[in-house]
């Protein structure tokens, strides 16, 4: 996170609704709090409410319920040019008629009593800072799609805006220019400071970029947390399965004991789990949630579970194995000089530390914040020892 010295620019949502057409509504009671300066990517499935919750912000949709203030001031009723933040559309949204000097001078010339002087002095440090600058008398037309990009980014910067919003700005790139500029706008982020709500696609991005998560679903928050934490530490089973790739594993299980016992395998944990989970296990179905990451392929020793290899993706330096259990696919990631054959039995094993498991009728996570406890236990006990 950037060092700033004001809230200024903190985002807050208050129990914010959007409502399209009368009746559907695409953003339900929404609340979360964006510190200034911090990198925010919002993630969920296509539908989920990213561009909606951005576009309320931007004043290019009514806010149906509830509030946002920017700092502490409630945008309803300011006008968008007057709410200090700066938009970067998926398609850059250049204006093709306009050089780049044109386009990323036309929003100070709205906005701004700038002289034309002081006006192409921003314009060029900006166009600098970008590393277009040899590009101000071109068209948007007769630039690559890395060049539009850094135009679009660069007509926000110029703006210095409170806010930078933007909605899924590097998806029209290709694979290696999106890797460049997705570590070209993080240290911009960081240069700049400004507070950024940054909608995406990809979660990768999401995972390396951001301070904070936001991930929707349905236009409902499902959890907002640091990305290890969304990761590790996932809310409940939708959050599990939309973050990480392959997805994370899921096997319907019962508890019997010390044992959740699925289709095909049995598998003990230590009573500080089982005792965690009992009172919602004697209620409900669970599931068991597994890494591809935290499995150990071709185990030994108790503990373990049987699967037959069906498929084999090799992948580069990691391979991933599908393995059929009791009829359940299983992806299991392996070095890339590990290529089992098809057909092949194998067991597997993992740490209790690294499951999850959730709750089957609410989805929620039954082990959440045990994990860090566990560390924190970890810690403790390691201080001690040293002492
Ligand atoms: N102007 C509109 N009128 C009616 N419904 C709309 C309007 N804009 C969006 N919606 C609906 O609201 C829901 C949320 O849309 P939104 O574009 O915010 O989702 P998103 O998560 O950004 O999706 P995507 O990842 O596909 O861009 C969707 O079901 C969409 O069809």
């Amino acid at each position: 996170m950037s060092e700033t010295t004001d809230d200024a620019a903190s985002v807050t949502f208050d129990n914010v609704r959007k409502v399209y057409l009368d009746d559907f509504v695409a953003i339900k009671g929404f609340d979360a709090q964006i510190e200034d300066g911090e990198f925010i990517t919002v993630v969920g499935p296509s539908g989920s409410g990213k561009s909606t919750l951005l576009r309320m912000i931007a004043g290019l949709e009514e806010i149906s319920g509830g509030d946002i203030r920017i700092g502490n001031e409630s945008i309803k009723g300011v006008e968008p040019q007057d709410r200090g933040i700066a938009m970067v559309f998926q398609n850059y949204a250049l204006y093709p008629h306009m050089s780049v000097r044109k386009n990323m001078a036309y929003g100070l010339k709205l906005t701004t009593d700038l002289s034309s002087d002081e006006i192409d002095q921003r314009v060029r440090e900006t166009a600098t800072m970008m590393g277009i600058e040899d590009q101000l008398g071109d068209k948007p037309a007769n630039l690559s799609g890395g060049q539009q990009q850094r135009v679009a980014t660069g007509r926000a910067i110029v703006r210095d805006p409170k806010i930078f919003l933007m909605d899924e700005p590097l998806s029209n790139l290709d694979a290696k220019l999106k890797v460049h500029m997705r570590t070209e706008l993080q240290r911009l982020q960081e240069d700049l400071g400004t507070t950024t709500i940054y909608v995406t696609h990809d979660q990768h991005e999401a995972l390396t970029m951001s301070d904070r998560i936001i991930v929707l679903d349905g236009g409902e928050l499902q959890q907002f947390a640091p990305p290890d934490e969304v990761y590790n530490e996932p809310a409940n089973r939708f959050v599990a399965d939309f973050i990480g790739s392959p997805a994370m594993n899921f096997f319907d299980v019962e508890l019997n004991g010390t044992t959740l016992v699925g289709d095909g395998f049995e598998y003990a944990i230590p009573p500080s789990i089982s005792d965690t989970i009992r009172d919602t296990a004697a209620k409900s179905r669970l599931e068991l949630g597994i890494r591809p990451e935290d499995i150990t392929y071709d185990a030994t020793g108790d503990n373990t579970i049987t699967g037959t290899v069906d498929v084999v993706e090799v992948a580069g330096s990691d391979n991933f194995v599908y393995l059929d259990i009791a009829g359940s696919e299983c992806r299991v990631r392996v070095d890339g000089d590990v290529k089992p054959s098809v057909g092949e039995t194998t067991q597997i094993a993992f740490d209790p530390n690294d499951i999850h498991l959730f709750d089957t009728q609410s989805g929620d996570n039954l082990l959440s914040g045990t994990r860090e406890r566990q560390v924190a236990e970890a810690e403790t006990e390691e201080a001690e020892e040293a002492a």
